[in-house]
């Protein structure tokens, strides 16, 4: 090969799946350069330390029944913790705030929750694969709303269910794929209080961004932050990255881990096809808000949720001190409400609680932040059927990787690292099968 490269690969994003992939790439013998477009690893995991504590302004929770996130938790011994247990349980109810226990919200949700979910893995047989078959694909047509809509509940039911898939789901229901919902629940094999439990209890002691920077950490390669990516061209013999302030870096292949919502935007020639693009375009239907809160104390942990209509759908606390509480909220739609605004978020707070004072507000803007412009992937209705396959496609010699394209736990850790595992393997047999003619990357 005549080209000179600089590198064999060129990972755009150090969050989760790029870190992956690059640690990958190098364990494999194949050299790489990561190029991040922020000042810091982890893109939507992103810890601060905020009011004392290590706060998760992006992904937070984390469990075993995750492989290939808990397989990194294994591998660098980094210890999981769990959030304060719920003493006290608010919802809902004929416009009427009700108090309990959590498993008595738990008992008044799980006919609704087994009705919807309960034959997911029926549908979803191997959720660690690209789903195809004509069941899944219709119920990939409804929104779970239409799919909650269907079933027979009671006001109070419905009500309680609603508020909390959107505390999964991050977005309007109306807007939400049902196949999220039967996805999620399909990687516990259709046991939704287990899925629950995977997707809000246990994080890591130190900090989320602890498994990001113990994986950076193996990587052979360089990792260069503030490099955003402002144009990729591709050809037969190679990619061309050029990076913001003019820079062009040439490899054997590039690894783009962009989330889906900004991939439209990317300057890419040729360009990425039209059902990648459109995909990208069309959005995800996550568009809520996750905003965290100090609150005098002391106060009992607890768990609220109200109606999938108001600003903070869920709200709860995550640590219990003697003198203040931090709480973690959840609502379906970021434009409700103003997270800078302490007047605003008491007020929605005060549906449940009116004996709460708030201190202090934390968020991230992550519909807002240029190199996300999403939270989690939630998939609207079709998109899953349309775009998966294609998505994972690579173009050429671009290979697409991220949390937003992954099968089991699309829109999790577990399905960043899962990604950034798939696409390594597969650009490494690429590389090797084109310089040496070998089936495998073994070296
Ligand atoms: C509020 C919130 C709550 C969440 N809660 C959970 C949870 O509880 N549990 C869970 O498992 N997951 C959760 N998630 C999802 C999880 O954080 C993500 O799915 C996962 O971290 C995505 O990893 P990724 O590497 O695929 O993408 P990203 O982390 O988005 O990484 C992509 C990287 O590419 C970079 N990039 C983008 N454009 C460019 C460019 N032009 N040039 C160079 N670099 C670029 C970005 O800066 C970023 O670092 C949450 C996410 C959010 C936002």
């Amino acid at each position: 090969m005549s080209e000179n490269f600089d590198t064999d690969v060129i990972v755009i994003g150090a969050g989760l799946a790029g870190a992956t992939a690059a640690r990958e790439l190098g364990a494999r013998g194949v050299d790489s350069i990561v190029l991040e477009a922020r000042d810091r690893l982890g893109g939507r995991l992103y810890t601060e330390k905020r009011f004392g504590k290590y706060l998760e302004l992006g992904g937070n929770w984390m469990h075993w029944t995750q492989p290939h996130v808990w397989a990194e938790i294994t591998r660098y011994g980094l210890e999981a913790d769990r959030l304060a247990r719920a003493e006290e349980t608010f919802w809902f109810a004929n416009g009427e705030v009700r108090k309990g226990d959590l498993p008595g919200f738990m008992k008044l949700i799980d006919p609704g929750m087994e009705a919807l979910v309960g034959n997911s893995g029926k549908l979803l047989p191997r959720p660690d694969l690209v789903a195809d078959s004509e069941e899944f694909k219709e119920a990939d047509q409804l929104t779970l709303q239409q799919a909650l809509d269907a079933l027979d509940l009671s006001d109070d039911e419905r009500q309680a269910n609603e508020a909390a898939w959107v505390g999964h789901c991050n977005g309007p229901l109306d807007q939400v794929g049902f196949s999220a919902a039967l996805r999620w629940t399909a990687a516990t094999s259709g046991a939704w209080k287990v899925m629950h439990e995977a997707s809000s209890v246990y994080r890591l002691k130190e900090g989320n961004d602890q498994l990001v920077k113990a994986i950076a950490g193996d990587i052979k390669g360089e990792v260069r932050l503030d490099s955003p990516v402002t144009r990729i061209e591709h050809d037969a013999q190679g990619v061309s990255v050029t990076v913001e302030g003019g820079q062009t870096l040439r490899a054997r292949k590039a690894i783009l881990t962009a989330p889906l919502n900004i991939l439209h935007e990317l300057d890419i020639t040729p360009a990425l096809s039209e059902v990648k693009r459109e995909a990208s375009q069309a959005g995800t239907a996550s568009q809520g808000v996750k905003l965290w809160m100090r609150v005098k104390g002391p106060i009992k942990p607890f768990f609220a949720y109200s109606t999938k209509d108001h600003p903070l759908s869920v709200v709860r606390t995550e640590f219990v001190g003697e003198q203040d509480a931090v709480l973690v909220s959840f609502g379906a739609d970021a434009s409700r409400i103003d997270v800078t605004s302490i007047e605003e978020v008491q007020k929605a707070l005060s549906v449940w609680r009116d004996d709460i004072e708030i201190l202090e507000l934390a968020a991230h803007d992550w519909n807002e932040d240029p190199y996300a412009k999403e939270t989690w992937l939630i998939n609207r209705p079709l998109a899953y059927t349309q775009s998966q396959a294609e998505l994972q496609r690579p173009e050429g010699n671009l290979h697409l990787a991220g949390a937003d394209i992954a099968n089991l736990w699309a829109g999790f850790f577990d399905g960043a690292i899962e990604s950034g595992l798939r696409v390594a393997r597969e650009v490494s047999q690429d590389l090797y099968r084109d310089v040496a003619g070998l089936e495998t990357a073994v070296v």
